[in-house]
This record gives structure tokens, sequence and C-alpha cells, in this order.
């Protein structure tokens, strides 16, 4: 049976550490500040939207929710993105994706102040990121959160065989870029890859993110072998369950992540955390 790579337990301890660093800006009047921005009516995006406004409040961090109507056009969207750009109070600004198909997401994400974009995703943010740059720039949360976990069960990076399952932009490719930076030899595969379980049956790591249920079998994984779960997927009986079938996966595999309870709340957490750190960065704080 594999270790359980507990998310939950890692999330509750980064975010007491973030709620220490937050009562220490206290000290010097400094409250970090969260604008995050939903476009439209989509039932998961208003569940996480949620869920990270409740953890900013929890924290100590001052959040606001902008939750703007599905009809608003591509320049009303981007002129509230600069206001927050504008408006020194304001530490991160997090556009939630998916957008409606109207509006342009990579054109979104150009606005953003590369100084504030506490998602990563702005080109520059990914283009320092991929350079490999030194200092501190902001860089995704999901993957953030999954090298966390790694380094918090002692999965070690340099040197082994990684497949990552999906190419998106919040996840696979910031992924990628943290996965080459900490020297792993990575392979970037998706749902249309010929023969997946040829590429996972030698991996050291895999982290899928795709969607798709039951896309990974025990019968597809090395012996050992750590899998990370960014899947959240509901199955035929609206149970939300990962990419990877757990219950035969687990029974192979070193270490596992559970959907619920792996790697979504690592995200929220990293989202707190490096929405503290831009304070600091912001205020000449930053160590
Ligand atoms: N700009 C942007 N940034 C994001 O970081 C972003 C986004 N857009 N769009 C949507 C995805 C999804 N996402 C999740 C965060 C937490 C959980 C999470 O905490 N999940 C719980 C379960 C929640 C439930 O009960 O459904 C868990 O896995 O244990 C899941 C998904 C952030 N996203």
């Amino acid at each position: 049976m594999a270790t359980l790579i507990d998310g939950r337990k890692l999330a509750r301890k980064v975010n007491q550490n973030t709620r220490k660093q937050v009562n220490l800006l206290k000290q010097h009047d400094i409250i970090p500040e969260l604008a995050v921005i939903m476009v439209g009516e989509n039932p998961a995006n208003l569940l996480y939207v949620h869920m990270k406004d409740r953890m900013a409040k929890r924290l100590g961090i001052k959040s606001i929710v902008n939750h703007l109507s599905d009809s608003i056009t591509q320049v009303q969207l981007i002129q509230i993105i600069h206001k927050y750009n504008r408006d020194p109070k304001i530490n991160g600004i997090l556009v939630q994706s998916p957008l409606p198909k109207h509006i342009n997401e990579q054109l979104i994400d150009y606005q953003i102040d590369p100084k504030k974009d506490v998602d990563g995703f702005n080109p520059v943010n990914m283009g320092r990121l991929f350079l490999n740059e030194p200092g501190f720039y902001p860089v995704a949360c999901t993957p953030l959160g999954i090298i966390r976990l790694l380094k918090e069960y002692r999965v070690r990076l340099k040197g082994q065989n990684v497949v990552i399952i999906g190419a998106s932009q919040i996840v696979g490719r910031p992924l990628l870029g943290l996965m080459i930076n900490a020297n792993a030899s990575v392979t970037v595969l998706n749902v249309f890859t010929k023969n997946l379980a040829r590429y996972t049956k030698s991996a050291d790591i895999i982290i899928s993110a795709t969607g798709q249920v039951n896309l990974l079998n025990g019968s597809d994984v090395k012996p050992g072998c750590t899998i990370i779960d960014v899947g959240e997927n509901h199955d035929a009986n609206g149970k939300l369950v990962g990419d990877v079938n757990f219950a035969n996966a687990e029974k192979v595999a070193g270490k596992i992540t559970p959907v619920p309870g792996g790697v979504g709340p690592m995200t929220i957490a990293m989202l707190m955390q490096q929405t503290v750190k831009l304070c600091k960065w912001h205020h000449n704080l930053l160590k």
C-alpha cells in the first residue's frame, strides 16, 4: 500500500505559517490584499472562489471578490484589471479561469501587472520561470503546491524521470518549468498520447492534470513510483475523483495524493502564501 500524500495536513502547516507572517505585517500596519475577479456562473468556479475568499479572511488577508456578469466586455474587464493595477493597497490580482469564450484569456493575462500577478500567468513571469531567473517572481500556485508536497514527502526531483500529463497554462506548463529548474528529466504528454503506459511505466513521478476519469490504472505505473493527481472530476455517481484510479493505483505506487485532500488544498495554501510574499515584496520587506 502506498503512503498517502496528505495535502490537507501540509496546507494547514503552510497556512499557519502564512497567518504568522500576516500578523507580523500587521505590526507595521500592513494588511495584504488580494483581488479575485470571476466572470459568469460556472458552479465549480463559484465554489473555488468562495474557498479562496474564506481562507484569505481566516488568515487575516483582505480579500475582494469582484463577481462580474457573463455579458461583461473584454474592454470593461481590462479596465477593472487596470484599476487594481493602479491601487497601491492591492498586492495580488487573480482572474479565475476559464473565462467566457468572448474574452481572450491570454490577452487578459498580459493586462495584469507582473508585480501583482499572483497566478504567475503573465508571460513575463512565465518567461522568468522558463529561464530559471534568480530572485523572487510569482509562479502558478498549483505547480508550486505540487513541488512543496514532493519536498515534504522527501521525493527527490534531480535526475528523476518525471511524466507530466497535460500541458495547460495553469498546471502542466509552469510545472514543466519548475521541474526543469530542479534538474528532473521531464516528459510532457497529453490525452492524445499514443500508448501512455509506455511512458508512465518508466516514470519515477507521474503528475496527471487532464480532467479525464480513470486515465491511469495501477497496471500503468511502476511499482514504488510517486503519483500526483491534479484531476478534479466528477464520476458517474457525482463523486469528486481525480484522473487516476486510486483504488488500484495505491496498491502499486509508493506515494500517492488523494482527491479530494491532495493538490487542491495546497493550491489555495500557496495562493495565500504568495499573496503575502507579494505584499512583503511591494514593501521591500522580502528577505
Ligand atoms: N486563475 C485561476 N487560478 C487558479 O488557481 C484556478 C483557476 N483560475 N481556475 C480553477 C482552478 C481550480 N482550482 C482549485 C483550487 C482548489 C481546489 C480544492 O481545494 N479542491 C478540494 C476539493 C473541493 C471540493 O470539495 O470540490 C480538494 O481537492 O480537496 C480545487 C481546484 C484553482 N484554479
